[in-house]
């Protein structure tokens, strides 16, 4: 058995050629450190030191490791993508490479039906645990095993897993921190069309508040902006394509999904084989403190930045962040049949009576290709329109008989996404305001 602790990681980063993937691969799972030893299945017992949880049924003990409640709309999320893989793929094999206490290994096994997980965490004391909570399901479907655990760095199991051609359909990452480090090694490990569904929780650094950092990691300098959690999402999906685009892959988001239990940031990345997408999708976005405008750039369009307020202040209120992800934060399909499947699992729709509902709906909203990148915060419209901040349904619907897109974001709750402009909105912030003292 192979244990390592994350300070005796290596980055790899000597495996700067990809090994070539093939999309039907079958090789058999050889490569793991340490399998779970199937003759050997603990039973739950009245000793144990921690209560059992449960997540949507399912029964669990989180014993010793790092575990969040408010990350089951995460794993939600993650479960309803995978099972849509599985669904049209046929087969899914999922590596997830931070387990903690296997939660998220047992629900891909369990609820999206995958083939084959591998559970790894680098905690060795997690072994127990996460065998425990996995024995639940067989070990075996005929010879084929259908779970397995190891204690590696991550790096080092996908790496090892790449280096065997050892390919997996869907590797989760549930990173403490940011995610940039695993990124590199997951995207190798990953078959043609894969799922990278990915993490991150430094939101002091994605708030645009340490634009070094957010360089360092992400490649990105973040500034602070009305929508900063958005660019947190943003920056976590640029960061994904730069690694990708330097292997020689291209990705796309399936979903972006932010918490602010944490914060915490998730996107579900499709990976394929492809570069950067053509001075579309990967750019800049600059916003305005002076009108409240935003706008987005590409790399050609840089030196040429400038806000459509004719303010003189204006250059010192342009604040830009970029390079990032400008592009939809979902894939409209994707999300809207994550959305049916929940509903055909009873996870959402009417009497579901769950956030998860709410969720969803809000996500397909947004995925409105009208809608540009960022949303408008009430506040700041009322604080502009020097006015009280105006009812979100009658901002909604106003704009709506002026026809214009809009929708609600699933970031924050008193904002709107939409394709009218910021003095746009500010008119009838003033107009719903004369309505309602008329009255
Ligand atoms: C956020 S927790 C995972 C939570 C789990 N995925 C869930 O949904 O409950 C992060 C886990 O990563 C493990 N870990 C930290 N660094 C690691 C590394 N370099 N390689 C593998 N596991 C690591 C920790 O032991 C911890 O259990």
């Amino acid at each position: 058995m192979i244990t390592l602790t994350p300070k005796t990681l290596s980055p790899f980063s000597f495996l700067c050629n990809p090994i070539p993937k093939h999309q039907n691969q079958n090789s058999k799972y050889t490569i793991v450190t340490q399998y779970s030893d199937s003759n050997s299945k603990p039973t739950f017992n009245s000793n144990c030191e921690s209560e059992f949880q449960t997540e949507r049924g399912l029964k669990f003990d989180i014993g010793e490791t790092f575990f969040r409640h408010e990350s089951a709309t995460g794993r939600d999320l993650g479960v309803l993508a995978a099972a849509l893989y599985k669904r049209s793929k046929g087969k899914l094999r999922v590596l997830d490479a931070l387990c903690g206490c296997g939660i998220r290994s047992l629900r891909y096994l369990i609820e999206a039906e995958a083939d084959f997980v591998l559970a790894n965490d680098a905690n060795d004391d997690n072994r127990k645990v996460i065998t425990e909570n996995l024995s639940q399901v067989e070990s075996s479907s005929g010879d084929d095993p259908r779970w397995a655990v190891t204690l590696s760095d991550a790096n080092r199991i996908m790496t090892e897993c790449y280096l065997k051609r050892d390919f997996f359909d869907l590797i989760d990452i549930d990173s403490f921190g940011s995610d940039s480090s695993f990124l590199r090694s997951a995207i190798n490990a990953l078959k043609l069309d894969g799922l990278l569904y990915v993490t991150s929780t430094d939101g002091f650094s994605s708030g645009g508040r340490r634009p070094q950092q957010t360089l360092a990691a992400y490649g990105a300098y973040v500034r602070p902006m009305p929508y900063s959690n958005e660019l947190g999402l943003r920056m976590l999906i640029g960061g994904a394509v730069r690694v990708a685009s330097v292997l020689g892959y291209r990705v796309t988001p399936l979903f972006s999904y932010y918490s602010y239990h944490g914060p915490i940031f998730r996107v579900m990345l499709r990976v394929n084989r492809g570069k950067l997408p053509d001075n579309r999708n990967y750019g800049f976005i600059s916003y305005c403190h002076n009108c409240g405008s935003s706008q987005e750039y590409s790399w050609a369009e840089l030196g040429r930045m400038s806000c459509p307020c004719s303010d003189s202040k204006v250059s010192k209120s342009l604040v830009v962040s970029g390079p990032l992800w400008t592009g939809p934060l979902h894939d409209t399909l994707y999300i809207t049949e994550m959305l049916h499947l929940a509903e055909e699992w009873g996870w959402a729709g009417s009497g579901s009576g769950t956030d998860l509902d709410k969720l969803l709906n809000q996500m397909v909203a947004e995925s409105d290709p009208r809608l540009p990148f960022g949303y408008t915060k009430l506040d700041e419209v009322a604080s502009r329109a020097k006015v009280n901040s105006p009812p979100l349904r009658a901002v909604m619907s106003t704009l709506e008989k002026e026809g214009y897109a809009v929708s609600r974001s699933h970031i924050e709750s008193n904002a709107i996404k939409t394709n009218c402009s910021m003095a746009g909105c500010i008119r009838i912030a003033k107009q719903l305001q004369q309505c309602s003292s008329a009255e």
